[in-house]
């Protein structure tokens, strides 16, 4: 049996204190959304930004365009949209600048044709940017500690350095979560990000820059990293796409190294960094830079006939009590989805139910914690707040921050809180759960198979709602450990104006299947809309 009946019973109380201190929480918060919400992203007014990465790379190799005319394009957007959702939070405009005067002058040099540099260079002149939790040489890479204020990058992380090498312009880094663990972009050295669909909503953790500066039209394409989500939730709440690629120890398509904070015991396994963008037909290109030759094994450039995919779909999680009930816009998206696959490919989708999925925050939960093949424990969340110093004191950091006087976030405090009642192994249960869907899902999805499953249960929510719904990121965070790939989907907008959204799961080392249903589906749907100016459609 999962959970005994004093379990039940204890969630059900959890249940009903959290929904108390909500009541409280919504009584108290500060009414400032006349001011917040009526502000508006302006309009997008450079077409520039309306063109995909690798075309704008095509344009600029055939001299249609400047590198340095596009790099002054998203500087003007960046500094428009900025003061709005805080998302770009050390930037290095003059040297991207300097950088796209030197790439014009190398294509103005070029005597090899586009082609020699299409091959060489792929991305050359395209501005790109980066989730701060990752070193980008001369940027701030403090992933939010205030202790680690003034920790300055000396080089690129790999999958940085090979964007650099494919040609692309960094123009600084994007806030996230402290310590990339929680579903806002929240801390207080950068302060709040907000939604760029609505500014007094979240972005998303924990690349939550990310998906807000793209979402925003800020930049076209960056680099994300997911142990949980932190790539698809704010590519869903942002309405972009992002690409959480095939892992695990002997699968890992692109590196790890170069972010803080390093995974550890068997988190190496789960952890995963990948490409974020506003246009489907980005992914591919990025990932095949990002991860170099270990992408040959995914037979990226092969071409994928989606109508010989078998697809299935999954409404939901099967009911687990600690996670809220699927948005019905949410549902009926998905449903659209269905209907225009059957309609469009003549295939016929499969509706499931995977029992194993109740347990996905348990299955997350007990795998990040236990120790890795060494039998090391992980490194506590407690020591990561410390920076590597000794351990903060979560009951203490709890009083320090009702006076206003910790340096961390209610979250951080409340996840070290959380950890001290973990176990140390999973239970028995939960490994047999775990197996036993990863069987299933293997088995079900092979070499062709795609499941379409929520990416989260709710719409972007409001700043500091996820404190009362935390385990709703189980959605995502149960695909790290199965290691297979998902890419995140957006679907136009709900009644709000916000991004719906929808994953698409495939079997390990499929990445192609997903990355091309994903393409399929944006022409089908629209892809990224423009914040505040588009059509709602959703009823
Ligand atoms: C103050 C409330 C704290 C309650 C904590 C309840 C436990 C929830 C556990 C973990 C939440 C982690 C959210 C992770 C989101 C994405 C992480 C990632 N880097 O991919």
């Amino acid at each position: 049996m999962a959970l005994t009946r004093f379990e039940r019973f204890v969630v059900w109380v959890l249940r009903g204190a959290g929904g108390m201190l909500f009541a409280v929480f919504q009584l108290l918060a500060p009414r400032r959304g006349s001011e917040r919400s009526a502000r508006r992203l302006p309009p997008i007014t450079n077409p520039l930004l309306r063109v995909p990465a690798m075309q704008l790379a095509r344009m600029i190799r055939r001299r249609e365009v400047t590198s340095v005319e596009v790099v002054q394009a998203y500087i003007d957007r960046i500094q428009e949209i900025n003061p709005l959702i805080n998302a770009m939070v050390k930037d290095r405009f003059p040297s991207a600048l300097q950088e796209a005067a030197q790439v014009d002058k190398l294509i103005e040099e070029e005597t090899g044709g586009e082609d020699v540099l299409e091959d060489r260079l792929p991305l050359l002149g395209v501005p790109f940017t980066v989730k701060e939790a990752f070193t980008l040489q001369g940027m701030p890479n403090s992933t939010g500690l205030v202790t680690r204020r003034g920790v300055i990058s000396a080089t690129d992380a790999p999958p940085v350095a090979l964007l650099k090498r494919a040609g692309a312009i960094p123009l600084g880094v994007t806030n996230c979560s402290e310590l990339c663990m929680w579903l806002e972009s929240h801390n207080h050295l950068y302060g709040i990000t907000n939604n760029p669909y609505d500014l007094e909503r979240i972005p998303g953790g924990s690349s939550g820059g990310e998906g807000s500066i793209l979402g925003g039209a800020g930049s076209v394409i960056g680099v994300g990293s997911d142990v949980g989500g932190s790539i698809r939730i704010p590519a869903f709440f942002n309405g972009v796409f992002g690409h959480k690629p095939t892992s695990g120890k002997m699968h890992c398509v692109v590196s790890n190294v170069g972010q803080f904070p390093p995974a550890t015991g068997q988190q190496p396994g789960f952890l995963c960094t990948g490409p974020m963008c506003r246009y489907a037909q980005d992914l591919v290109p990025m990932l095949r830079v990002m991860g170099g030759h270990q992408t040959d094994r995914l037979s990226l450039l092969s071409e994928v006939d989606l109508k010989s995919l078998r697809f299935f779909s999954v409404a939901h999680d099967g009911g687990s009590l600690l996670v809220s009930p699927v948005d019905r816009q949410l549902v009926l998206a998905q449903r659209r989805v269905v209907e225009r696959l059957e309609a469009d490919l003549g295939v016929e989708v499969q509706q499931l139910k995977l029992p194993q999925l109740k347990y996905s925050f348990q299955i997350w939960s007990a795998m990040m914690g236990a120790p890795g093949k060494d039998g090391k424990q992980p490194t506590s969340f407690a020591e990561l707040m410390a920076d590597h110093g000794t351990k903060v004191w979560p009951l203490w950091e709890m009083a320090k921050w009702t006076v206003g006087l910790s340096k961390h976030t209610m979250a951080a405090i409340g996840l070290a809180l959380v950890e001290m009642f973990q176990r140390s192994h999973p239970t028995e249960f939960i490994i047999q759960q775990k197996e036993s869907l990863q069987r299933d899902l293997e088995e079900l999805l092979g070499t062709d198979g795609v499941l379409l499953y929520p990416s989260h249960p709710q719409l972007a929510p409001k700043h500091h709602h996820p404190l009362f719904t935390p385990f709703n990121f189980s959605y995502t965070g149960v695909f790290n450990i199965l290691g297979l790939p998902v890419t995140q989907c957006p679907l136009g907008l709900s009644t709000e104006g916000l991004p719906l959204g929808l994953q698409l799961v495939v079997g390990k080392q499929q990445d192609r299947l997903s990355l091309a249903t994903a393409v399929y589906l944006e022409k089908a749907f629209g892809g990224w809309r423009e914040p505040g100016t588009t059509t709602i459609e959703a009823t």
